[in-house]
């Protein structure tokens, strides 16, 4: 059965001081909920050890934001799955619009950072997700699909255990418009019925299909009520603990 999942991406945002801070007031936040939700933070990589250990105890977990597809070598200012695991980490990050943008990842870099995520058993939070000019020609579904199955549909079956997917229209993300509700609910049950074609129906039903994009605590309970949406992936409402466990709490 698929989890329920609030996770914030704290993208560059947040020192040492701010990282402690931030995890002590969601402690605080979170420590008397009753929920299954999953509760995930993704700082940056240099606090993620700090992170961790502020997190240790609590139903927090720690997440990487990225992480290179190479075992180890000569690659300066990148970080291993190895280096990621060393400390504790079972999720990484992949895909997010803003590394494909800013930092020219494509669906062979991230083939290759998804299957090294795997290799080293982290759970691997893959975001993908259409520009706007996709969705104003009408062109979403077929992006989203090509996005999947170029990186995720060669897959064995077994793997997809470890795989959550975080739908994110690149217009939506820190822009403050969201998709409607209805519009996340069109694209995630599209999400599932294509894992289902490939997978057959256990495999889709399992995969939590989080929705990302200017989720806020005034929109949340709303997106999260829709049948394919199993939560979201926060940005900007993540670095308030405030807003993020009212979005935890709209699930
Ligand atoms: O990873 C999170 C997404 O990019 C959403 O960011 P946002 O909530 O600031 O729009």
């Amino acid at each position: 059965m698929r989890k329920n999942i609030v996770a914030g991406n704290w993208k560059m945002n947040n020192n040492a001081e701010q990282t402690q801070q931030l995890i002590n007031d969601l402690k605080t936040a979170v420590s008397g909920l009753e929920t299954e939700t999953r509760i995930i933070i993704a700082p940056t990589f240099v606090n993620l050890a700090l992170a961790q250990n502020n997190a240790a105890g609590s139903s927090i977990e720690v997440a990487a934001q990225n992480m290179h597809q190479a075992k180890n070598g000569a690659y300066t200012g990148e970080i291993s799955a190895d280096m990621l695991t060393s400390i504790g980490l079972q999720t990484v990050i992949l895909g997010h619009s803003e590394r494909r943008t800013y930092f020219g990842e494509n669906d062979a870099t991230l083939t290759e950072k998804v299957t090294a995520a795997l290799e080293n058993e982290l759970e691997v939070i893959f975001c993908f997700g259409e520009l706007l000019e996709d969705r104003k020609s009408d062109n979403h579904f077929n992006v989203v699909e090509s996005q999947l199955k170029n990186v995720l549909f060669n897959l064995p079956a077994s793997s997809w255990e470890k795989i959550v997917l975080a739908y994110e229209p690149v217009w939506a993300i820190g822009t403050g418009e969201t998709a409607s509700p209805e519009q996340a609910q069109e694209m995630h049950a599209f999400i599932r019925s294509l894992i289902t074609d490939q997978y057959g129906a256990e495999v889709a039903s399992n995969v939590s299909i989080l929705y990302g994009g200017s989720v806020k605590p005034n929109n949340a309970e709303e997106i999260f009520s829709k049948e394919d949406v199993d939560g979201g992936l926060i940005g900007g409402a993540s670095l308030k603990a405030q807003d993020f466990t009212a979005i935890i709490k709209a699930i």
